[in-house]
């Protein structure tokens, strides 16, 4: 199942310098996890804004949910989340 995620993340500027750097060290690291392992296909900066729009590539809507739920800096974002279905135009299949 492919999902499109959009992920606004706002840290409370005074939140602990080293909470901050820890948290965000964190995040990459569990991302990237995600991505070598397929679930998360791509993550793209949204220009101008500390957002992003990531593509999912789950088993399920309670798996994409675990994941998001696990992102360290979770507690900082909106996230919103739009299911993916095939074009009939693509000439791709995904
Ligand atoms: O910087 C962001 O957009 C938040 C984020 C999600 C995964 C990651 O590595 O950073």
């Amino acid at each position: 199942m492919l999902f499109a995620v959009r992920m606004d993340v706002a840290i409370p500027a005074d939140l602990d310098p080293e909470v901050r750097q820890e948290t965000i060290a964190r995040e990459k690291a569990y991302s990237q996890e995600l991505q070598r392992g397929g679930e998360w296909k791509s993550i793209w900066r949204i220009v101008g804004k500390y957002s992003n729009i990531s593509i999912f590539d789950v088993e399920s809507t309670d798996r994409l949910h675990e994941i998001l739920w696990g992102l360290p800096l979770f507690e900082y974002m909106d996230v919103d989340v739009t299911p993916l279905a095939q074009h009939p135009s693509a000439i791709q299949q995904d």
